[in-house]
């Protein structure tokens, strides 16, 4: 469990977080999202009591991090892929990181082979990729078993076969009853990883929904219905007050309406139907429309009066 309490923190006359109050539950992946600069990665700082709010509070299982006798036990975390020093081996890293926190040596091992390191602990950290250096990251996030994870961006760096691994582990860890906390720009993949959205824009809160509430709110996602009679069903469907629009011939998009209301209104009209079904719209399109309000730079259109 995270808990935010009405967190804030300025960097002089910036308001980088404002106010932020949510609880991250356990047994879920929670995808954390804003535009550039929202304030995802200074809020997870926080969290991890790497900068000190300005007001308010955050916590891992009810504690503050300062207050966590051997942190990595319970939260791990993947904030930038520089992790250890260049010139030192990855497993010597790990069991130093092992060691200041109470954790079994043996853990190093286990944890370099989940992570796909396993033939390469005794190489130095400055020889490896992005990508392997992500992987060390994460190595050293999972080290303590700890119930709660949290991830800044944890694909950055990683081919199609690493962004599918981390998926498997976020989802693995959420279903064993973890914690998992996760920013991240690729909506497509956070589309399928996550269950729970944790929205942001200039640093308040625009979004703490299920990924589901968010789809069904977009104004992209609609019930579509093809008819031989669509004239007298767009008419009837207008009536009962839902927003339709013609999506082609014979076919119909409206919104604010369920399949089985559709269903219903051709019922009671009488009228025959082809086809009925929901298009969901795209986590990208629910959330630019989410964030449309609070991107620093929105682009004016040519003719369009300021
Ligand atoms: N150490 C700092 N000193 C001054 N300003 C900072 C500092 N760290 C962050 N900021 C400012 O705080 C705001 C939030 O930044 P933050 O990095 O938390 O956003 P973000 O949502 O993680 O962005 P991105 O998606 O680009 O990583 C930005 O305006 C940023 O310039």
């Amino acid at each position: 469990m995270i808990t935010l309490e009405d967190l804030s923190k300025d960097f002089g006359s910036v308001r980088a977080v404002d106010s932020l109050s949510v609880e991250v539950a356990p047994g879920k992946v929670t995808g954390f999202l804003g535009p550039n600069g929202a304030g995802k990665t200074t809020t997870m700082r926080m969290l991890l009591g790497l900068d000190a709010p300005s007001s308010g509070r955050a916590l891992v299982n009810g504690v503050g991090y300062a207050k966590l006798a051997a942190p990595l036990r319970t939260v791990g975390a993947l904030l930038e892929p520089r992790t250890g020093h260049r010139g030192q081996r990855a497993d010597s890293h790990l069991r130093g990181l092992a060691r200041s926190n109470r954790i079994p040596v043996a853990r190093v091992d286990a944890v370099l082979q989940e992570v796909g390191l396993g033939e390469a602990g005794k190489r130095r950290i400055g020889t490896f990729s992005l990508g392997m250096r992500q992987r060390l990251g994460i190595a050293a996030a999972l080290l303590g078993e700890p119930e709660v994870l949290v991830f800044d961006e944890p694909v950055n760096g990683l081919d199609a076969d690493g962004v599918a691994w981390i998926r498997d582990l976020m989802r693995a860890n959420a279903a064993a009853g973890a914690t998992v906390f996760v920013s991240s720009h690729l909506m497509s993949e956070m589309q399928s990883t996550a269950d729970h959205l944790v929205v942001i824009g200039r640093g308040k809160l625009l979004a703490d929904e299920s990924m589901d509430a968010v789809l069904a709110a977009s104004a992209q996602t609609a019930v579509v219905v093809s008819s031989p009679q669509a004239g007298v069903l767009a008419a009837g469907l207008e009536r009962a007050g839902y927003a339709v629009a013609v999506a082609g011939h014979e076919s119909l998009r409206v919104t604010g309406a369920t399949t089985q209301e559709v269903g219903g209104v051709a019922h009671s009209l009488g009228v025959r139907i082809n086809e009925l079904g929901l298009r969901r719209a795209s986590l990208e399109q629910a959330y630019t429309e989410l964030t449309a309000q609070s991107l620093d730079f929105v682009p004016t259109r040519i003719g369009e009066e300021l």
